[in-house]
């Protein structure tokens, strides 16, 4: 059985563009996915913790024979594989794999929740994931009109 998940990824510490590039690669690689879609890479302003660095976010669309737990569990192993350190929770880090959506799939435990909970507040989500998936439904609306509510300030595509 096949589905398509949406990931986010960003990070604001080295050459994130290059990092983000070898996570999609090494996502790529792993058995049960493949990378279908990406988006624009966006500079992004620090949401959470805003005394820090700005961002450069993407979104990326895998096709997956995956559950959406062994999928989590695949994006934990490549952050883990490229020493992405958790050190301040919503704090500067080198690489962050989100999983935004899998399928229809809907969760709600303390290690899993789908589709993600903050999607639909964040423009550094919102934006690059309507380059690839403007139509997707989250919460009753497509991407493309929670990405119009979305404060997009400051936020431009760098490439
Ligand atoms: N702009 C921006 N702000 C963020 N705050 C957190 S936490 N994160 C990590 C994503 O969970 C980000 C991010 O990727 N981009």
């Amino acid at each position: 059985m096949s589905a398509q998940a949406m990931l986010g990824l960003g990070g604001n510490i080295g050459e994130v563009k290059a990092q983000l590039a070898d996570a999609l690669r090494r996502l790529d690689a792993l058995d049960g996915c493949r990378i279908v879609a990406v988006s624009r890479l966006y500079r992004t302003p620090p949401w959470g913790v805003t005394d820090q660095a700005w961002f450069n976010n993407a979104c990326a669309a895998v096709q997956t024979t995956l559950t959406p737990e062994a999928l989590l569990e695949a994006c934990l192993s490549v952050e883990r594989a490229m020493k992405r350190e958790r050190i301040q929770r919503w704090g500067p880090r080198t690489v962050d794999i989100d999983l935004l959506t899998c399928g229809e799939e809907q969760r709600a435990s303390q290690t899993l929740s789908l589709p993600h909970p903050r999607m639909t507040e964040r423009a550094f989500v919102l934006l690059p994931l309507k380059d690839i998936a403007p139509d997707l439904m989250i919460a009753g609306h497509s991407v493309a009109h929670w990405a119009s509510l979305s404060q997009t300030a400051g936020i431009e595509p760098i490439t």
